[in-house]
Formats: C-alpha cells, sequence, structure tokens
C-alpha cells in the first residue's frame, strides 16, 4: 500500500464492490506482488535456473517464481524463452479456448497491443495456419512490441500502428478480436504505486468512455459467430461491467459463460470474470469472453498485389537459399531500397487483402537486406528459429560471453568459419556474428543492448 494511502474514493468504491472482504483486500495489497512467467513453447530451453514456484492454475504454460530474478540479465530472456508476464492476465487463456470452437485457422486481431504480452500468449496458443495482427496506436510503444514479438518469434504474427476506427474496411473480417483496453489500472496498484495516486473517479469515467469507443469499432470487426474479448485490469464497473453489459443489450452480442473450477476463486461478474488479489495469486483484472451474433460477413476479396513492395528476383531467391531452410514455405518481397521481409506462404491472401483494406497494410517479418551479391540478415531473422537453415554455422556462448555479447562488448570467441554465424545460448539464437577472419563483428541491436542497472524490458 502507497504511503500516502489510497485515494478515500477509492476506498470507497471497493468497499460498495467487497463488503467485508475489504480488509483482506487491502491486506494483499500490502504483500508484494508475485512474480511469473509464460514459458514460450516455439522454444525449448531449460528453465532450471529460475525458482519456479509450481504452475499459475489457468494456463498450461504458465508458471510463478518465488522470487525475481534480474530478467535483464539471463541471457535466455533475450532469446524469447519466456515472457514475464502477470499471472492473472494468462486467464486469456481460457477465454480463448473456451470461446472460439473447434480448432481451425483463425484470423485474430490483438487492437492495443503494447508491450506484446497478450500477443505473444494468443500467437502461442492459436491454430496452425492462424493470422494475427498486433496493432498499437501510440506510435513510441511500437519499438517495445516488435522487439518481444521478435524474441516470441512466431512468424504467423504482424506488427501495425493505427487508431482502431482505421480497421473499419475490415468489418468482420475477424474471427476474434481482443481488446486489452487502456484502463485506469487499478489492478495494479500493487505493482506501481505512482499508479495510486493518479487515480481519480473523473479518470475512471474519461477511461471507461475511451473503452466504449474502441468497444464500438472492435464490436464491427468480428464476423458472426466470432469472439470479442475485453479486458482490462481495474476493478469498478464503469470500466467493466457496465461496457460488457452495453455490448450485450445495445449491440446484441452474447455473453458466454466459462466453465471454470470453483478452487480458482475467479468472481463471476456477468458478463465478465473478477480477479481480486486477496482471493488469486495475481494483480486485478477483469475480461468479458463476448461472442457475435450480428451476421456482419465481410466479402473482402485479395487483391493481385502487395501496393508498395514487389517479388524478389530468381537471382536473389538462390541467394537465399543459403539462410532459409525451407524456401518454398515463404513468400519474399523487397522494397525499393533493398530491404526484403516474409511471411508464411499459406498467409499471403490474408496479407494482400490487409496490405490494400489498412491505410499502409502490416509489416512482414524483416529477412535482412541484399547489397549487390551479399545478405545482411535482419536480427529478427536469427530469433524466428523455425526458418533458419538447420545447419547455420552457429557459435555457443557460454552465460558470460552471453551476457558480453548482449551488452555488446568486446568479447573474443574461438570462431571457426568466416562469415556469418549465429550466436546462441542454452541452444537458442540471440543474433549475429560476423567473423572478418581477423575480427569479428557484433550485430546485436545497439538499441536492445543491456545497458547495466536499467531494467529496460523487465515487465
Ligand atoms: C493495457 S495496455 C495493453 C497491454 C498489452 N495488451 C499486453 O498484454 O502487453 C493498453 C494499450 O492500449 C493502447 N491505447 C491507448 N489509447 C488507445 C486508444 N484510444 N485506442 C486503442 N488503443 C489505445 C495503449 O497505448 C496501450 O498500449
Amino acid at each position: 500500500m502507497p504511503a500516502a494511502g489510497f485515494p478515500p474514493a477509492f476506498t470507497k468504491q471497493m468497499a460498495a464492490l467487497l463488503s467485508t472482504e475489504l480488509d483482506n483486500f487491502e491486506a494483499s495489497l500490502a504483500t508484494a506482488p508475485p512474480v511469473s512467467i509464460r514459458v514460450n513453447p516455439g522454444k525449448s530451453a531449460g528453465l532450471n535456473h529460475l525458482p519456479m514456484d509450481g504452475p499459475v492454475p489457468w494456463h498450461p504454460d504458465g508458471r510463478y517464481l518465488a522470487e525475481r530474478p534480474s530478467f535483464t540479465l539471463d541471457p535466455l530472456f533475450h532469446a524469447g524463452a519466456y515472457y514475464v508476464q502477470e499471472a492473472s492476465s494468462m486467464f486469456l487463456y481460457q477465454a480463448l479456448e473456451q470461446t472460439t470452437g473447434p480448432k481451425r485457422p483463425l484470423r485474430i486481431l490483438d487492437l492495443c497491443a503494447a508491450p506484446g504480452g497478450k500477443t505473444t500468449l494468443i500467437a502461442s496458443w492459436m491454430p496452425a495456419g492462424s493470422i494475427l495482427v498486433a496493432n498499437e496506436v501510440i506510435r513510441s510503444r511500437v519499438p517495445v512490441l516488435k522487439q518481444n514479438l521478435g524474441r516470441w518469434g512466431h512468424p504467423a504474427v504482424f506488427t501495425c500502428n493505427y487508431d482502431p476506427e482505421a480497421f473499419l474496411p475490415l468489418a468482420g473480417w475477424f474471427d476474434v478480436v481482443v481488446v486489452d483496453a487502456p484502463c485506469s489500472g487499478e489492478g495494479l496498484f500493487r505493482k506501481n504505486e505512482s499508479a495510486s495516486q493518479e487515480w481519480s473517479p473523473e479518470n475512471v469515467l474519461l477511461c471507461a468512455a475511451r473503452q466504449k469507443r474502441i468497444l464500438q469499432v472492435a464490436q464491427k470487426l468480428v464476423g458472426p459467430g466470432g469472439a470479442l474479448i475485453y479486458s482490462t485490469c481495474t476493478y469498478n464497473s464503469s470500466e467493466n461491467d457496465q461496457n460488457a453489459d452495453w455490448l450485450v443489450r445495445e449491440k446484441g452480442m452474447y455473453a458466454n459463460v466459462l466453465d471454470i473450477p470453483a478452487a480458482w476463486q475467479i468472481g463471476e461478474r456477468q458478463p465478465g470474470y473478477q480477479f481480486y488479489p486477496h482471493k488469486v495469486k495475481g494483480e486485478g483484472f477483469y475480461l468479458a469472453p463476448l461472442r457475435q451474433l450480428e451476421p456482419i460477413r465481410s466479402d473482402l476479396k485479395a487483391r493481385r498485389e502487395f501496393r508498395k513492395m514487389s517479388a524478389i528476383h530468381k537471382k536473389e531467391v538462390s541467394l537465399l537459399k543459403d539462410w532459409i531452410e525451407a524456401p518454398d514455405q515463404y513468400f519474399f518481397l523487397k522494397t525499393k531500397s533493398g530491404e526484403v521481409c516474409h511471411a508464411p506462404a499459406e498467409l499471403e491472401p490474408a496479407l494482400r487483402l490487409l496490405d490494400h483494406a489498412l491505410p499502409a497494410g502490416v509489416w512482414l517479418h524483416e529477412t535482412g537486406q541484399i547489397k549487390g551479391s551479399d545478405f545482411v540478415p535482419a536480427h529478427e531473422l536469427a530469433l524466428e528459429q523455425e526458418i533458419l537453415r538447420k545447419e547455420f554455422p552457429a557459435v555457443a556462448l557460454d552465460e558470460q560471453q552471453a551476457l558480453q555479447y548482449l551488452k555488446k562488448e568486446l568479447l573474443s570467441l574461438p570462431v571457426a568459419g568466416r562469415g556469418w554465424q549465429k550466436v546462441t545460448y542454452g541452444g537458442l539464437a540471440l543474433g549475429w556474428i560476423r567473423n572478418l577472419g581477423n575480427r569479428f563483428n557484433n550485430y546485436f541491436p545497439t538499441e536492445q543492448r543491456i545497458r547495466m542497472g536499467l531494467q529496460v524490458n523487465d515487465v
């Protein structure tokens, strides 16, 4: 609890919501927040060095930790072996499992995506053949989203930077839309003391109105039978129940009832689910799983070409063959300045459609740059581990070397072969080096390097 205590209006609101449980709720806020991670099923690595403290009940890959290690100084964190995610918010997994029907390829939009916690969860959950668009409206938050998604390394996630309204040409096109809405953050008071001092009843109403505007658009984007999942990290009913209720009453959405064990102690506040820190091992969180009943069906068709990028030449494809395990499973495009990007071949029609429906499409994955007869790989190519040739030259680093690499400090390595090499730690790629014979260059992105004392990505 903050030294100055909570704003009186907040205590009054919580007393109305919790009645006799208020003391327990306040006592829980005086305890340390639990620490949890979600393991990346796409990147298997030994995580025995982390102080594991049992599973998160509602997510198969969620794990509590007994204490908070320095994630920044763990090379496996940088390799995308896991994501540091608050446990309650992993409940999204249950909503997806139980609201989206039989497993089939899905078109999914994560409308409020940065820094990417929910996006990485959705990516690892979604059925094969699905496409996930991760949108973040605030431009300055896009780099951290791209960085986290790059580390996660899933081939079918594509980032963009639009106001929700920009998606309206795609009305009825998505099977699932997730709105993890900007909110007053009541559920994070224990983790972020200043949040409680910024709280006010007026701000709650502003947040509720903003969420309603986002939901009004989001609801139109969901095709018949599709799911709209709305979540916040707050408790008050203006931001949560009232907005979810409005979707049910005014927009004809159906409130899906999830099958959840009573032992999980999740509050049912129809049409949603409420997490309280005195009941669950996690922070405050709210989620409403809704289904689209209105028959809005998109009749958009894919166009023939991408607007600003062209196919790469045969000669360039053969250059890439030295790098890519199965080039036929991808399509490659390049910009006028020679930057090559790629995506799975099966998603090409959907990506062409997005390219025309959105002001500037979505960002495809960076492959690298063709410079004459040379190819300079993009950092994210190393981290998208499935795409690279299995026997691509690699140098396995020990922990000390891996940290030096991630800090972009000088290090000496027994690198045998000349040219590009992938550097790995614990079996996972960290990035590239290039051996020039008398020295080698460290290609880890400068803006992502570890700066000691600054916990850049501990989320
Ligand atoms: C709760 S955060 C999302 C957290 C993210 N889903 C995750 O799990 O890591 C809400 C996001 O909504 C974005 N946002 C703020 N105003 C918005 C608006 N008017 N429309 C859409 N998104 C907005 C914020 O920039 C922020 O990234």
